[in-house]
């Protein structure tokens, strides 16, 4: 794999050169401009650094390596060297593209996760791990669990929850109250050592001790609160540091993005000890950064840490500019402006992130300014080099991790040596910006006209939930503890393969389509059969819920190659919405209007609701988010109205994700659930009362986001519950609920057949907190990733169960 990338304009490592004067007029620059005098030493540069590169590669090499290990392709050895390589080769991309030496980023990499990482380096293992052979066995069996019935080995993975509000996933930590902490790993020391084997000085990226501790939790059946394992953690970082101070390294990111929550008043104090401490260790200067959100009230935090910079995200919380500005006056703190957004494929405006980084310098002095990404690059993709199907009007406005270090270099040296330095990079980026501001790609009159046409009523269905209830029941007759299912069926390796057939063009759509249709006629066959109520088609024809609809709806592009870390090695290729999203055809109606006509039971129609369309995709930067989730609300709701028409009585509107949609403060939770709750009531009140409107949720605790549950006003909800120990039906009990609802009677994620005993009893628990003429039965979530034996089993116990309650009722 080679080295180039797509950057138009050659960028080289620009070495420090020494400026004696003392002004420095600035050439070319729009307001005449004077590097401020006061704090000029010998260097005078504003420095090009990182955060953190997506590990994962160019091809997803790291993928395939872990997995073949896994596997037994690859054995240990050959996964230490791949790894090697790829960390070579990213260090080498960052280098080339300008990158400042010292401030390129190490201790990124992981093989599974960095949290897990720092589990392992401070010996973290919980007792049933430390059996298993460290470091590499214990490490991957923490991750992903490890069978090995034979040697009678079975432990489960340790809890993963979503990082922040980004789709990468981290392995929480689990402490013990009497946790010790012990340094037992040396992989951020053997990473800077290895990367200066290659000529490369690099920025070791750690984990920060408070957010490490307030990130985890106590191990099962203990209470405590991890953050009093503080003093005895700090030890370990503090000879950690000196360790990297002894390799060399000049330099240390210390990751504290746990500054972008709200936190109790105690945590300044947590902040200042942990700080005081770390910063006495001699011949390495400390990095905080903080990202993904505002500091707010953490301010007062950051101003009072004895650190030599600081590192604040500048596309999330601009606003802070001035209050970062000063504190790192006030502390003479060097500032990392994150002024390139990790979290999205935009390319950024480099005339307004060089107007910020020059209003930082103007107060700073050059050499107290680092220009950075807002966030690691973690979340973006690798590079656009490998984008050669798309539309190139389209591809003009993106930027993956490699086009976004080019931004980093061109905005250090307009800022450096002045905007003719750079005078090619900034015009084509002028033109590019322009174009997608004025692109009738992106500009629909059509969308727009209908967003204004958009008024109060259409958020709300003609009658309340008891009118329409028993209009609904007079057209579909169910019995009581109607029974259902989330959406899809197993998606074999048969349906995978019909689908590459017709992408290779191996079969016609013809063929296809009679595939897909006679696997929905044996998946109608088998729920008539077992004695389902409200029947699905199966989703046989889509390869995922977000992707299906994006590429029938105009204002999406997909990347060939634009994958980014989910999880160990999963990744997702999340769409792009480009442009004002409309639906030029119906997406479903005639698969649903196939399954309705076999069959004399109601057929749920199938959508993926708006927000969850928002949440899974990377997003518009040019108009608020709330108003790309009505725009696909709008889509959405025609295609509701389509199915209505089409005779199908019950419409099912997914929205797993609008609870990772929170925002990270809570103070901004409100806004988003309104408009939220708004985007699925756009989608969904089109309707006469007789058509009953489901929605489904999976993936979280519902807790939070009770009202909005309510406020959706479906008339059922198909929920994710028997994971959560019955949590969710006590806050049931504690809001109450309306409408129609079947929390989930048994976990979808496990081969394993729940028994109609074991359902009976979470159905009679549940009894106990919900009206019983509102209950419905159903699995956890859709069942796409199961086979069809279990399937076939777990549903016709789950039927069974159904039953006996009416029998009884
Ligand atoms: C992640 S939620 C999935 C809902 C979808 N209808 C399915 O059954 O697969
Ligand atoms: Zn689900």
């Amino acid at each position: 794999m080679g080295l180039s990338f797509p950057t138009r304009f050659p960028l080289h490592v620009y070495k420090r050169i020494p400026l004696f004067g003392l002004l420095v007029p600035h050439k070319a620059s729009r307001s005449t401009y004077y590097i401020s005098s006061f704090h000029r030493s010998s260097i005078t540069m504003v420095t090009a650094t990182n955060l953190g590169f997506p590990r994962i590669g160019a091809n997803r090499e790291l993928k395939k390596l872990v997995e073949n290990y896994w596997n037994g392709k690859l054995d240990e050895k050959a996964l230490l060297t791949g790894a090697k390589n790829l960390r070579a080769e990213h260090w080498n991309i960052q280098k080339k593209a300008g990158v400042q030496d010292g401030h390129i980023p190490s201790n990124d990499f992981s093989f599974y996760d960095q949290v897990l990482d720092h589990l392992h380096l401070f010996g973290v293992i919980p007792q049933k791990y430390q059996g298993l052979k460290f470091p590499l066995e214990a490490y991957f069996a923490m991750g992903r669990g490890l069978q090995r019935p034979d040697e009678g080995i079975d432990v489960p993975a340790m809890e993963m929850k979503k990082w922040f509000d980004t789709n990468y996933h981290f392995i929480v930590p689990e402490f013990q109250a009497n946790q010790e902490f012990t340094l037992r790993s040396r992989k951020p020391i053997d990473e800077f050592v290895e990367a200066k084997a290659l000529g490369i000085k690099t920025r070791p990226v750690l984990l920060g001790p408070v957010s490490f501790l307030r990130l985890g939790k106590a191990a099962k059946g203990q209470s405590f609160d991890p953050i009093s394992l503080l003093d005895r953690l700090l030890p370990v970082y503090e000879s950690l540091l000196r360790e990297l101070a002894n390799a060399g390294a000049e330099w240390v990111q210390i990751d504290e993005p746990i500054l972008t929550f709200d936190l109790p008043a105690e945590f300044k104090n947590h902040y200042s000890k942990a700080y005081t401490k770390l910063s006495a260790v001699s011949g390495i200067k400390i990095l905080v950064a903080n990202y993904f959100g505002r500091l707010g009230e953490n301010l007062d935090i950051v101003a009072n840490l004895p650190i030599a910079a600081l590192h604040v995200d500048l596309v999330r919380a601009p606003e802070e500019l001035d209050a970062v500005l000063k504190i790192a006056q006030d502390k003479n703190l060097a500032l990392s402006v994150g002024v390139i957004n990790g979290r999205n494929i935009w390319k950024a405006d480099l005339d307004a992130a060089i107007a910020t980084v020059r209003r930082a310098v103007g107060l700073l002095g050059s050499d107290k300014v680092f220009v950075a990404p807002s966030c690691s690059m973690l979340h973006t993709p690798h590079s656009l080099e490998a984008e050669t199907k798309m539309d190139k009007t389209i591809l003009d406005w993106l930027s993956f991790a490699v086009q976004k270090l080019s931004e980093i270099a061109i905005i250090t040296k307009a800022v450096n040596q002045g905007e003719d330095a750079v005078a090619d990079a900034l015009s084509a980026n002028r033109k590019s910006m322009q174009a997608r501001r004025t692109s009738p790609l992106i500009h629909d009159p059509q969308v727009q006209a209908e967003m204004k046409a958009v008024t109060e009523e259409m958020f709300k269905r003609k009658s309340p939930f008891p009118q329409r209830a028993a209009a609904q029941q007079a057209k579909l007759n169910l019995p009581p503890f109607p029974t259902t299912t989330v959406g899809s069926f197993p998606q074999t390796k048969e349906v995978r393969v019909a689908r590459q057939k017709l992408k290779k063009g191996e079969w016609t759509p013809a063929e296809y389509e009679a595939f897909i249709k006679a696997e929905t006629d044996k998946c109608i066959r088998f729920q008539e059969q077992v004695g389902l109520d409200v029947l699905v088609h199966g989703e046989f024809e889509r390869n995922d819920m977000v992707e299906y609809f994006g590429e029938n709806l105009k204002g999406y592009v997909f990347s060939q190659n634009g994958w980014v870390q989910s999880y160990g090695s999963r990744c997702v290729k999340p769409p792009i919405i480009y442009g004002d999203v409309s639906r030029p055809n119906p997406m479903t109606v005639e698969w649903s209007k196939y399954a309705q006509s076999k069959t004399q039971k109601a057929m749920k129609g199938m959508l993926t609701g708006p927000v969850t369309m928002l949440q899974w995709s990377f997003v518009r930067d040019d108009q608020p988010r709330r108003d790309t989730a009505f725009q696909l609300a709008l889509a959405i709701r025609k295609e509701v109205q389509d199915l209505e028409r089409a005779g199908i009585p019950v419409i099912q509107i997914d929205e797993p994700a609008i609870r990772e949609g929170l925002p990270l403060r809570h103070s901004d939770w409100q806004e988003y659930l309104n408009w939220a709750a708004r985007a699925f009531l756009l989608s969904s009140t089109g309707v006469e009362d007789t058509t009953q409107i489901h929605t489904h949720m999976c993936y979280s605790d519902f807790n939070d986001i009770f009202s909005t549950i309510q406020a959706l006003d479906a008339d059922a909800i198909t929920i994710e519950n028997s994971k959560s120990d019955l949590k969710l039906l006590n806050a049931f009990e504690r809001y109450g609920y309306t409408n129609g609802i079947g929390p989930g009677l048994y976990d979808i994620h496990s081969p394993r057949v729940p028994s109609e005993e074991e359902m009976r009893e979470r159905l009679q628990e549940m009894l106990k907190y919900l009206k019983k003429d509102l209950v419905w039965v159903n699995p956890d979530c859709g069942l796409k990733t199961r086979g069809w034996p279990e399937t076939e089993r777990a549903l016709s116990n789950m039927c069974r169960v159904a039953e006996s309650f009416r029998k009884s009722a």
